[in-house]
């Protein structure tokens, strides 16, 4: 599948008390291609009951899943999968899942680890934090110049990532992100409907600048 456009990622906070699969799905709705499953906690039987209904929707909207952190989940499931620089090796990944599975590796705002992670076969690229993140505070800052070069440089999407919304995505895309991945200001919303209506102006952003 082409990796462009919104890319959702949930918090077990945020979408706690039933809200997972409703927000999800109001994510999905409004356009979401991609959504990553991020779960920090190490309860592994409601992981995999939560990844395995996230797989169900994901399928039922055409989009793809990514599980963060954990190879084994996503290959037990057959899904895409999120490493950052700590979470293992992207190649063994790579050998694990198999060549078509979608990848995606954590680079902050460093070009030198896109590369790296390009020739142990990421499907993309992820760097950022691009602004203020409520999820991610202390993530490394990356640049406007860093995503505009990298984009020259590199042949895969490249992901933005950390305190995007609908007020300052718009130049993320125009220098060259694929996708604009979100937690808060996508899924911090008082009812699925707020995130619908967000994730369809997350979507537009890609529409106009096709
Ligand atoms: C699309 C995307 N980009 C970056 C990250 C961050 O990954 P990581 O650095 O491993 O941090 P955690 O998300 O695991 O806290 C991501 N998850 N997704
Ligand atoms: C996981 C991650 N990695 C860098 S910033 C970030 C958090 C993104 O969340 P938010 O969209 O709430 O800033
Ligand atoms: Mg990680």
């Amino acid at each position: 599948m082409k990796l462009r456009g919104l890319y959702a990622i949930t918090d077990s906070q945020l979408l706690a008390d039933g809200k997972l699969l409703p927000y999800v799905e109001a994510a999905l709705n409004g356009g979401a291609r991609v959504l990553q499953y991020r779960d920090k906690s190490g309860d592994e039987a409601r992981r995999l009951r939560q990844a395995e209904a996230l797989r169900e929707l994901c399928n039922r909207y055409g989009a793809a899943l990514i599980i963060n952190d954990d190879a084994e989940l996503a290959a037990r499931l057959g899904v895409g999968l999120h490493l950052g620089q700590d979470d293992g090796s992207l190649a063994v990944a790579r050998a694990l899942l198999g060549r078509k599975a979608i990848i995606g590796g954590t680079c902050h705002a460093q070009l030198p680890l896109a590369e790296q992670a390009v020739r142990e076969g990421a499907s993309y690229v992820a760097f950022g934090r691009f602004f203020n993140s409520n999820t991610k505070p202390g993530a490394p800052a990356a640049t406007l110049d860093l995503l505009e070069t990298a984009r020259a440089r590199l042949q895969l999407p490249i992901v933005a990532i950390g305190g995007i919304d609908l007020h300052n995505a718009a130049p993320l895309i125009e220098r060259g992100a694929s996708m604009i991945a979100v937690i808060h200001a996508l899924f911090a919303a008082n009812s699925a409907a707020e995130v619908e209506r967000r994730a369809r102006a997350f979507s537009a952003l890609f529409e106009q600048q096709a």
